[in-house]
């Protein structure tokens, strides 16, 4: 795919009796020159290249050679650029000085030069400029003046990075391009007319926008799961790319080029999900015929499911459905969706060496990719995984009114959220535009809004559907846990004796103040910084704005024409010359300006050229002429009177620079780390993950809970090891382990099980001041750091009960803290039938958690599914448990399992 390209070194030679690089006499300052090596070196005008040596010379034959043998022979510049001297004026001689030196002349770059520079003057033809191979560097001259050269350099830039490549003979890159042209000559496959001659293309799309019931409809009928190998499942392998000639993943991109976010976004969110077949991103693919041929038929070869993204809405460039339906014989089982943002959604399904393959191609817009790779990737994934859940989806209640609803049914980012024992979901932004990532930022749901045509409202209150994207955990953070009075003494140790004292205890009832006195002076947050593309799970440690402005240029949101709007529509033609033509990819400073009554044909994505100030879509219009072959449209008439900005996304107006991006302490999702890698943000830094070391303190049954705790841990995504040896058992062998794990900065250490006394732990952990012992009722613990900072703790307990109260009430929070989460515990407001014969224990009991009737239920004393702990409160007495037996109660309960799964259903 994309090959690391060399640096491309280029020369700029100004050939002048009287420029200067001075710029302080303006009359002679070189602004031709100068000018070209801001086009290259900041506009990045030519792919990969920078300006490496730069000079002036007059106009003498001499002077000229000898400055261009001695870049080129020394190969100090790949391409050698010349302004000034191609003219007729007796001192004109740069072509004779280039002529002189050149091995082999390449007239083809002259002349593209010359016609492209006669459609804007004719007094183009007055220039004598020549250009040419000597040794390995590629010789042009441009003229002298700026906007001259300007203009003849944006004609040849595209073509240099190749023409250099073969040059230089740089052999993987050629063999990639002889590929490339194999399989141009061998390939018999059937180009379609819309494609090849671009005045035949679909003004309006071939496909029924279906509903999205009728689309997972279609998708359920083909979740077949016929992948078996040895008699095991054997889940289908997934390849993901993006597609599109504006794609780069570099941070020295040309102008004109966007950061790919989708094609590792789309694996993220797959990752996520824990889906269980392989997933593979197979990078970017660029818009044109041959090479998505190729690429498809390499993943239809390694792969049963393809994703793409991008390419398959109304540009001369959306190849995708095309290349599915007429080369490989696919079937198009849908090929747009009524709804927003996701419109082109395409699922394609085809036949490849006998083998069924699934097809999903998803727009190229970042939200819609994600969008939809929710609603219809995952919900296939699952289903052909044998998952019962297919759709996160709830009911909420809305607060805010919602105006002026769109045709389209529109899924929105919004935010869900928990207060009071009740959903709450709100829009948290009305920029919603499928381009803006940042509109999945403090989201968390999607928020179903019905389609309407009179643009109808919703009132605030009104009960909504909802589609979770993100954990729901996050959305009933509540720290405080009432009446729990928990008792903590802080232990000091005397430097000079080494003995221990116990402080007065103290009495808490607030889990987050426990943490906060139990990490007081005894842990510091320790941070790293990581590659973005790394980070997922990872919590921010400081906020984040961008320095970059997306768009980065004014692009077009449709595909259609871009044109100059006149203030009296009605009074002026609306026929229009096409005079350019702007597709993915092109370099904005290269474009011309539109005059009256010219367009230019632009893409999605596209930057606008200069003087057109609206675009208009391609259903919009007719073609009015067509060049004698058939084959290029001339003329096309604009059918709908277009609005002044109409398609525009204006720069920045996405991100901005200078922006928020995400506030610190926010947990990295794929969006999150999408949105960063959209501004070329590689790095971040965030809180450490630590390694956590369980040592089991004395007999079986402290490995018994030792392995139960490691067990909960990992649910919760923090990974803990074993230490093999118990610290009473074997206290040579034990030591041997603990050195190893001791040198480790970021180790954690868990003791479990009952020792006598703490000191035999002590003993080892060099224990330092304010180490802190809790009491909770259900065993004890102490918090503490010894000289290298190494945060131990000990859970005085055996009993399994009390392991699991105290890892979700104590070790799971205090690792949540300390690596920055903001959710510590999850609490919420449970209904729970209680019945008479139930007995009040003060403690936190097990029980089973659901989602019904909009109510989160708890039944207790159960031995079904334990999902939650609840704390029952010490003060209900029987007398009136028994008043209240038909009626629920009210219960808090800490979730200890993943809350999502009590809201699924299909
Ligand atoms: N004339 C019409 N134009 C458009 C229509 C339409 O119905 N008629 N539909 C619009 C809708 S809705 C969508 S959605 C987009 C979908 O376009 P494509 O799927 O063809 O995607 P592209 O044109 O390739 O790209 C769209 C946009 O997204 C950017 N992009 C693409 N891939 C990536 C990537 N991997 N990472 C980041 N950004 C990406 C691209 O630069 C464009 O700006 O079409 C509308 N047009
Ligand atoms: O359907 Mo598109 O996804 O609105 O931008």
């Amino acid at each position: 795919m994309d090959l690391k390209k060399p640096t491309i070194k280029v020369g700029i030679l100004t050939i002048s009796d009287t420029r200067t690089p001075l710029k302080s006499n303006i009359d002679s300052f070189d602004s031709s020159g100068q000018n070209l090596i801001k086009l290259i070196n900041d506009s990045n005008v030519i792919e990969s290249a920078k300006v490496v040596q730069y000079g002036c010379v007059t106009d003498d034959i001499d002077q000229i050679q000898a400055k261009m043998t001695e870049w080129c022979s020394e190969r100090k510049v790949d391409v050698l650029l010349s302004t000034g001297g191609t003219g007729f004026s007796p001192r004109d001689v740069t072509p004779e000085a280039t002529l002189g030196l050149v091995q082999k002349l390449t007239p083809g770059i002259s002349q593209a030069i010359m016609n492209e520079s006669l459609k804007l003057t004719p007094m183009a033809m007055l220039s004598r400029a020549v250009s040419g191979i000597y040794e390995k560097t590629l010789i042009i001259n441009l003229p002298g003046s700026s906007k001259a050269s300007k203009e003849c350099l944006c004609v040849v830039a595209s073509a240099i990075p190749h023409a250099v490549s073969l040059i230089k003979d740089e052999k993987e890159i050629s063999k990639q391009f002889h590929k490339q042209l194999d399989f141009t000559t061998n390939n018999k496959s059937r180009i379609p007319e819309c494609v090849t001659k671009i005045a035949c293309r679909h003004r309006e799309s071939q496909f029924p926008k279906i509903s999205m019931k009728s689309a997972l409809n279609i998708l359920k009928e083909h979740a077949v799961l016929q992948y078996t190998e040895n008699n095991k499942i054997k889940y289908p392998t997934v390849w993901i790319f993006s597609t599109g000639d504006e794609l780069g993943i570099s941070k020295d991109a040309h102008s004109g080029y966007i950061r790919d976010t989708n094609s590792v976004m789309i694996k993220q969110i797959l990752e996520q999900d824990n889906y269980k077949g392989h997933v593979f991103n197979y990078g970017i693919i660029r818009d044109n015929w041959n090479d998505l041929c190729k690429y498809f038929e390499e993943a239809f070869n390694n792969a049963d499911i393809i994703v793409t993204s991008g390419s398959v809405s109304m540009g001369e460039k959306d190849l995708i459905k095309h290349v599915l339906k007429e080369h490989f014989e696919g079937q198009i089982h849908f090929g747009r969706v009524n709804m927003k943002p996701g419109m082109p959604t395409t699922f394609v399904t085809l036949i490849f060496k006998d083998k069924k393959k699934y097809i999903f191609c998803l727009p190229g817009n970042p939200v819609s990719a994600g969008v939809c790779t929710h609603l219809f990737l995952l919900p296939y994934l699952r289903s052909i995984s044998g998952k019962k859940i297919i759709i996160h989806s709830l009911k909420a209640k809305l607060t805010h009114s919602i105006k002026g609803l769109d045709i389209r049914p529109e899924y929105r980012r919004s935010l869900l959220k928990y207060e009071n024992g009740e959903l709450y979901v709100s829009c948290l932004t009305n920029y919603q535009q499928s381009s803006r990532l940042l509109s999945f930022v403090n989201s968390n749901c999607l928020l179903q809004l019905p389609s309407s045509s009179k643009k109808a409202n919703i009132e605030s209150s009104t009960i909504m559907d909802v589609i979770l994207i993100k954990s729901i955990e996050n959305t009933y953070i509540a720290p405080i846990l009432k009446e729990m009075n928990l008792r903590i003494e802080i232990i000091k140790k005397e430097a000079i004796t080494g003995n221990t004292k116990n402080e007065q205890p103290l009495l808490c009832s607030c889990i987050e103040d426990v943490l906060h006195l139990m990490t007081e002076n005894i842990f510091v947050a320790k941070t790293e910084i990581i590659p973005t593309s790394s980070a997922m799970g990872y919590v921010l440690y400081s906020s984040i704005n961008s320095s970059e402005n997306l768009p980065p240029f004014q692009a077009s949101i449709k595909d259609g024409y871009a044109i100059k709007y006149g203030n009296y529509w009605f009074q002026k033609s609306n026929i229009f010359k096409v005079v350019q033509v702007s597709v993915a990819g092109t370099v904005p400073c290269c474009q011309k300006e539109i005059g009256d009554g010219e367009c230019a044909r632009i893409s999605t994505g596209a930057p606008i050229p200069p003087g057109a100030n609206c675009v208009v879509q391609v259903e919009d219009t007719s073609v009015e002429t067509k060049s004698s072959d058939g084959k290029v449209e001339i003329t096309i008439a604009i059918l709908k009177e277009p609005k002044l900005f109409e398609n525009i996304r204006s720069i920045g107006s996405d991100i901005s620079v200078g922006q928020r991006l995400l506030d610190q302490k926010t947990i990295l999702g794929p969006f999150e780390i999408a949105l960063l890698r959209s501004v070329g943000c590689e790095d971040v830094e965030v809180y450490v993950c630590p390694s956590i070391h369980i040592v089991p303190c004395n007999d079986n049954s402290a490995y018994a809970i030792s392995h139960k705790l490691k067990n909960m841990l990992e649910v919760s995504d923090f990974k803990g090891s074993i230490f093999s040896h118990s610290l009473r058992k074997n206290l040579t062998k034990f030591t041997e382990q603990f050195d190893c794990v001791y040198d480790d900065v970021n180790s954690i250490i868990i003791f479990c099980g009952n020792v006598n006394e703490f000191c035999t732990v002590e003993s080892h952990i060099h224990i330092s001041n304010n180490t802190r012992k809790i009491s909770l009722g259900f065993g004890r613990m102490f918090v503490g750091c010894d000289e290298k900072s190494v945060v131990f703790l000990h859970i005085n307990t055996c009993d399994s009960e009390s392991i699991y109260n105290c890892a979700h009430i104590f070790i799971l929070p205090f690792l949540r803290f300390i690596t920055g989460k903001k959710k510590i515990i999850s609490l919420i407001k449970t209904k729970c039938n209680l019945t008479s014969d139930y007995l009040p224990t003060d403690k936190f009991e097990k029980a089973e958690l659901h989602y019904e009737n909009s109510d989160f239920n708890v039944t207790c004393f159960t031995m079904n599914h334990q999902s939650c702990l609840v704390n029952i409160p010490s003060s209900l007495d029987q007398t009136n448990i028994k008043l209240k037996a038909r009626k629920k109660t009210e219960l808090d309960a800490i979730v200890t399992e993943n809350s999502d799964y009590y809201f699924l259903h299909y």
